[in-house]
């Protein structure tokens, strides 16, 4: 159990209209007790710390400048946010982040007014806030009744490496109305920012004093209150030392640009939003430098400056571990790829800016000019994997199910319809927990498999997901993909020297009759235990793991069909996946008509929020118990008790 800090002025502030009655000095204050306020909070949760850390000052100075909810307020991401969540009449939750039925761990619409736009997914957050300046133009009247004021992106030097930032930029310089874009640069994405506009950001800190902000903070000065008026003297005087390119990018492309200035300087901070809210009548980009994890040094000193982490120790900051045997599905991953690239040249691997989270970052360490990091940009890792393998290469695209969801258009016309060798290594298939609905791997079965001449494949455990690489190295026909869990594996041994699968064909794991139970990925275990409970209750059912959604295993699902009464089929995906197929080829064949019963189990038609996986299978009712009873329930068996 954590002490609370002690946040005298943090607890007078119940939202944000409150820092307006505060000096800049106490300003500073609220923003230091907020600090200690997130770090206990995330200490006792986990989740994103440093992201957040990193703008507290900014967060205290938003709110104290802008009049916010009617000011919309978006911060990209969202995973920055927690600090704002604590501002905006969330503290008595904030221990609940990320938990089942608590806080959101980013931004979320139906959480609060002071989120005016939901987000996780990054970039997103220029577009959302010049939408909502339109609407502001154009008279919209959004359901909250409070009106439009001002339109703030708060966006981060990692996703403003998006396609999406740039079409957001590059409408908003065109259109020319007021809104405000804050570039919160602390020069880290998850790892280490990569690419030519990360340098482009870092060269703009080493130019010449910038005339017109010291001017705009000057006259800002005078049209201050009294109190406010000697920090933003201090703010002038700080500017002198501060320098920017004349002609940047951003002013190039119809914005006024301001910065960059010290994001953990209040003075500073207040002095040029309190400039550019006074006097902007178009867009502004206001550079700010900050720090990740600023303020703790157990984030500031970790390698990804405590972008992510598990429930802590606020004292030493020493993490829990999650106890297990078993080696994760992205480490197996990783290994599996690395001995094919062994013996493979050809192999490369490309990651949109999740060099860790795939595991590709020890592939980075074996192979640096094989493996690609392009930053924040699943549509350009797309093609770009295409064009590598239009260019003879094998390339393997390692995206989250999730993102690569951004990426949809470039599968369909750069890689299915030219029939591209390219390799997706989907990782975080199906729900993966504390991130929630944003992040779950639901659709990728669906959005793939309906794709002509795709092979899409899902590993029902860490030996087979290490022979599904090696099965994609070896399929140079065209597209092919393989799905795997956020987390470790079943913990069975893995045969690192298995051959190739045979394209389309599964493989019936416990034969029985009557009922026959076919899994499409790791749910294979669930499968298992309930083929189990029915035993006990004299039902033998088949267990079969599928491993390919496309091409279906004919042969197999058709002899499921004739030698069972019943057909079950299980997956962690939407509706419209594997299910869905195995639904055509059946009526297609004409088995409904002979009589089998079918269901399909798959995610629900809801978005299910945060909570352990295993709470969000509870909810979709595909955990082993919810198996077990649609057996029970189609044979019209009486269902006993409720196992545990
Ligand atoms: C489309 C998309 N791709 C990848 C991610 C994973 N992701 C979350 S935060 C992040 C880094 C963001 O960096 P930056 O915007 O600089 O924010 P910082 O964490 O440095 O504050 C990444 C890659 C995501 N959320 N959305
Ligand atoms: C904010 C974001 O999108 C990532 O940080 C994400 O939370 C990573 O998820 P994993 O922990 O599954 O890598
Ligand atoms: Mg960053």
């Amino acid at each position: 159990m954590t002490d609370r800090p002690r946040t005298p002025l943090l607890d007078r502030v119940r939202d944000p209209r409150d820092l307006k009655r505060l000096t800049d000095a106490q300003l500073r204050q609220v923003a230091d007790e907020l600090r200690a306020e997130t770090i206990s909070a995330v200490s006792v949760t986990g989740g994103h710390l440093g992201a957040g850390l990193g703008v507290v000052e900014l967060t205290v100075a938003l709110h104290a400048v802008f009049d916010t909810p009617r000011d919309r307020l978006i911060w990209d991401v969202g995973h920055q946010a927690y600090p704002h969540k604590i501002l905006t009449g969330r503290r008595d939750r904030i221990r609940t982040l990320r938990q089942k039925d608590g806080l959101s761990g980013f931004t979320k619409r139906s959480e609060s007014p002071y989120d005016p736009f939901g987000a996780a997914h990054s970039s997103t957050s220029i577009s959302a806030a010049l939408g909502l300046a339109v609407a502001r133009d154009l008279g919209g009247e959004p359901p909250d009744g409070q009106g439009i004021g001002d339109c703030i992106a708060v966006i981060g030097d990692g996703s403003i490496s998006a396609g999406m930032a740039y079409e957001a930029l590059n409408n908003a310089g065109h259109l020319g109305t007021r809104m405000f874009v804050i570039l919160n640069d602390n020069e880290m994405s998850i790892a280490p920012p990569v690419g030519a506009m990360s340098a482009y950001l870092s060269r703009l800190y080493a130019g010449e004093p910038f005339q017109d902000l010291r001017a705009a903070a000057k006259a800002a000065a005078h049209l201050l209150p009294p109190p406010l008026r000697e920090g933003a003297k201090r703010a002038k005087d700080a500017l002198k030392h501060l320098a920017v390119g004349h002609g940047t990018l951003f002013d190039e492309l119809g914005f006024s640009y301001v910065g960059p200035i010290d994001g953990h300087d209040m003075d500073q901070l207040l002095a040029v939003l309190r400039t550019a809210q006074a006097r902007a009548d178009g867009p502004v980009l206001i550079h700010v430098l900050t720090k990740k994890g600023k303020g703790y040094a157990p984030a500031e000193s970790a390698r990804d400056k405590g972008h992510a982490t598990n429930k802590f120790d606020v004292v030493t900051g020493a993490q829990a571990k999650t106890p297990s045997n078993a080696p994760s599905y992205t480490a197996v991953f990783a290994d599996a790829l690395i001995r094919q690239a062994e013996r493979d040249r050809s192999i490369v691997a490309v990651t949109a800016a999740m060099p860790d989270g795939t595991g590709l970052s020890k592939f980075a360490d074996r192979f640096a000019d094989r493996c690609f990091d392009v930053g924040i940009a699943e549509q350009h890792a797309v093609t770009f994997s295409a064009g590598m393998a239009a260019g003879g290469l094998r390339p393997f695209c390692a995206i989250y199910s999730t993102f690569l969801q951004r990426g949809y258009d470039q599968v369909v016309h750069d890689v299915a319809i030219q029939r591209l060798p390219v390799r997706f290594a989907i990782d975080r298939a199906g729900l993966v927990g504390a991130d929630g609905a944003t992040h779950a791997g639901s659709f990728d079965v669906a959005f793939l498999a309906n794709l002509p001449g795709f092979v899409v494949m899902a590993a029902a455990d860490e030996s087979d997901l290490a022979r599904m690489v090696v099965t994609a190295a070896a399929h140079d026909e065209g597209p092919i993909a393989f799905r795997f869990p956020r987390g470790e594996g079943v913990g069975v041994e893995i045969d690192w020297d298995a051959p190739p699968l045979e394209i389309g064909k599964g493989r019936v794991v416990r034969e029985g009759s009557g009922v026959a139970l076919l899994s499409l990925g790791t749910r294979l275990q669930e499968a298992l235990q309930a083929a189990e409970a029915l035993e006990a209750r004299g039902i033998r059912a088949t267990v079969a793991d599928a491993r390919f959604a496309k091409p279906l295993d004919r042969d197999l699902i058709l002899r499921l069909a004739r030698d069972h009464e019943l057909l079950l089929t299980i997956e962690e995906g939407a509706v419209g996946g594997f299910g869905s197929h195995v639904a055509q080829l059946l009526a297609e064949e004409g088995a409904f008509d002979r009589g089998l019963k079918f269901r399909s189990l798959t995610l629900p038609d809801t978005f299910i929020d945060q909570a352990s996986p295993r709470d969000m299978y509870a909810t979709a009712g595909l955990n082993a118990e919810h198996i077990e009873r649609k057996v029970l329930e189609v044979l019209g068996a009486k269902v006993m008790g409720k196992r545990a």
